[in-house]
């Protein structure tokens, strides 16, 4: 299907807007009216330059409080109208946007409505110009899309059609299912958003909080369903009003919605995720280059692990305990997660996806008795490596090292404000894996929103956390370990090894007694953090901070399913009350 984008949804000014449209493969544009008002070129040259670039203008918009007014009020509107048509001839634009009136002015009499529209329509039409009517959620009389549609069909002129919008639809909770009964040839338009569900006025909502399809909690590729079923041919055009993207990155935004679109597409035709990951292979932590890999080395060696292997090329040792493997990369850079290895049941089908969802893929030198690895890389930068079985070879591992640690549980990655939502869509598309819980969480120096994202049942989980600014802004990392028996590993560490975060503080376990039974006095004595969900029982621990980086164990009792998140603020008390 064509696609298009409104030029509101992407930071820039106008010819910036139109470059990364473009780039990003778009066919089309909406012109959102103040991006023109604010450009210095004439409507004819912004026609010359979206044709040089290929993208045709397929609506302009938005027309405001034009129906269903007095009839003073009524001429004044025609008059703007005509100056809109003259402007839309210039910009070779011949589709308007027509939002319903939000004015205290407008009349609720749906006769009146109508037949403004249609006079509307009748001077459009000298302009071999149509009107697509749209009910915004918040439309003084007329906010429900069945409604704009029965105004549309009571006006009954050619040039008159309806413009549904995702966002207005599904925010105020209509059925979808009624679009059916639309013919699609009076459906002139279609807009795309998502948003993140808020109990909030819809209007503040539609305009802050709108994202791009599969970043947020609507179904959205089930309206598409029922506006395909209802015949329509036009574009999918996106239409996003959003904080954080009118900041971010011109051309990685419009990238990012042109993502959207292919995943909302391989949805509809039913296109299954070919290579979800089954588990973690290995995560790469680059180090400065010194003996034993210094404090890193330290403490992995304090939590069990060994080194079991070498790189033949590269200054890459391979350390294991249990299933959970770590690749320790002399890089020379402070100590910092920068790759993330997963099994894959087809790595080459792993990265063709990753490519069509337009993911860069990673070039990769390789000796020639090398394994192929491949790689793309995730919106933070971080490598992602889909791998089959033969990776490991290359490290001749000596073989296995028991110990408590038995695999990699997850792995949290922190991710800037503007690309918070490019990331969720990232693993969800690229990678398959599905959301779980959103939370926001108190930091002594600001408020930690994170998201939880898995695969396989949990054999491949993710947090992606949100940096956070104006405060003292940490972007850690961390790798949680699963590990078979939290309390013997706090045991033996308390014996006078410094690597493990603490003191948790007595209030805590003080409170933690009074919210359950029998808890384990020993925790306390330990410093090991515990939790319970409807499943099970969580406990949890954590090493200090080396680097950006730092080390989670976990052991999950009883099918726990989260991530021990209501410690999480204790956990960032004690890690912003020790020097770094
Ligand atoms: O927020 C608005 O006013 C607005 C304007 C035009 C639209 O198409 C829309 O969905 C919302
Ligand atoms: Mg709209």
């Amino acid at each position: 299907m064509r696609k298009s984008i409104a030029t509101v949804s992407v930071s820039g000014t106008l010819t910036e807007k139109l470059d990364a449209i473009a780039a990003a493969g778009f066919d089309g544009v909406e012109i959102f009216e103040n991006d023109l008002l604010v450009c210095p070129l004439p409507p004819e040259e912004i026609r010359a330059r979206a044709a040089d670039l290929g993208l045709s203008i397929d609506l302009y918009q938005p027309f405001r409080d034009f129906e269903a007014v007095p009839a003073d009020l009524l001429a004044r509107n025609l008059r703007r109208a005509e100056h809109k048509f003259r402007t839309m001839e210039r910009l070779g634009a011949d589709l308007l946007l027509v939002c319903s009136n939000v004015s205290p002015e407008a009349i609720g009499d749906d006769e009146l409505a109508a037949s403004q529209l249609r006079l509307l329509a009748e001077r459009a039409a000298e302009h071999g110009i149509r009107i697509a009517y749209e009910a915004l959620a918040w439309g003084r009389h007329v906010n429900e899309y069945l409604h704009a549609w029965r105004l549309v069909r009571l006006a009954d002129h050619p040039n008159l059609g309806t413009c549904l919008d995702s966002f207005h639809i599904l925010s105020r909770g209509s059925d979808p299912i009624g679009i059916e009964a639309i013919p699609g040839e009076k459906i002139f338009f279609l807009q795309l958003a998502d948003a993140p569900l808020l109990a909030m006025d819809v209007l503040q909502w539609s305009r802050h909080y709108r994202c791009f399809p599969g970043q947020g909690n609507f179904d959205v590729a089930g309206l598409v369903r029922h506006v395909l079923a209802a015949g329509y041919t036009g574009p999918l055009s996106l239409e996003v009003f959003n904080d954080h993207f009118r900041q971010a990155g011109t051309a990685r935004t419009a990238r990012d919605g042109m993502r959207s679109l292919i995943a909302l597409e391989d949805t509809l035709y039913g296109a299954a995720h070919p290579a979800v990951p089954t588990g973690f292979a290995f995560a790469e932590l680059a180090h400065p280059e010194l003996e034993d890999a210094g404090a890193l080395g330290g403490v992995l060696a304090a939590l069990g692990f060994q080194r079991t292997g070498t790189h033949p090329t590269k200054p890459v040792e391979l350390w294991e305990q249990g299933g959970a493997r770590l690749l320790l990369n002399a890089t020379g850079g402070d100590p910092a997660l920068v790759a993330i290895g997963l099994d894959s049941p087809d790595p080459g089908a792993a990265v063709k996806h990753a490519e069509s969802l337009l993911s860069p893929v990673l070039p990769r030198e390789r000796a020639p008795r090398e394994a192929r690895l491949d790689a793309v890389a995730a919106p933070d930068g971080t490598e992602i490596f889909f791998c089959g079985t033969d990776w490991l070879d290359d490290f001749r591992p000596s073989g296995p090292v028991a110990g408590e640690i038995t695999r990699i549980d997850h792995v949290a990655l922190t991710q800037p404000v503007h690309y918070f939502d490019e990331a969720e869509l990232f693993y969800r598309t690229v990678l398959g894996l599905r959301p779980q819980e959103s939370l926001e969480l108190p930091d002594p120096y600001g408020l930690l929103r994170s998201k939880a994202m898995s695969a396989a049942e949990g054999a491949v989980r993710m947090v992606i956390n949100l940096a956070q600014v104006g405060t003292r802004d940490l972007p850690w990392q961390h790798v949680a370990l699963a590990c078979d028996d939290v309390v013997a590993v706090a045991r033996r560490l308390r014996a006078g090894h410094p690597e493990l975060l603490l003191p948790i503080p007595a209030n805590y376990y003080d409170d933690l007694e009074a919210r359950y039974d029998n808890v384990d006095p020993e925790l306390r004595e330990l410093g090991v953090l515990y939790d319970r969900d409807a499943h099970g029982e969580f406990l949890h621990l954590y090493t200090v901070t080396v680097g950006r980086v730092f080390f989670e164990l976990v052991q999950r009792a009883g099918g726990y399913q989260g991530y021990g998140a209501g410690n999480a603020p204790i956990r960032l008390s004690v890690q912003h009350a020790r020097p770094h």
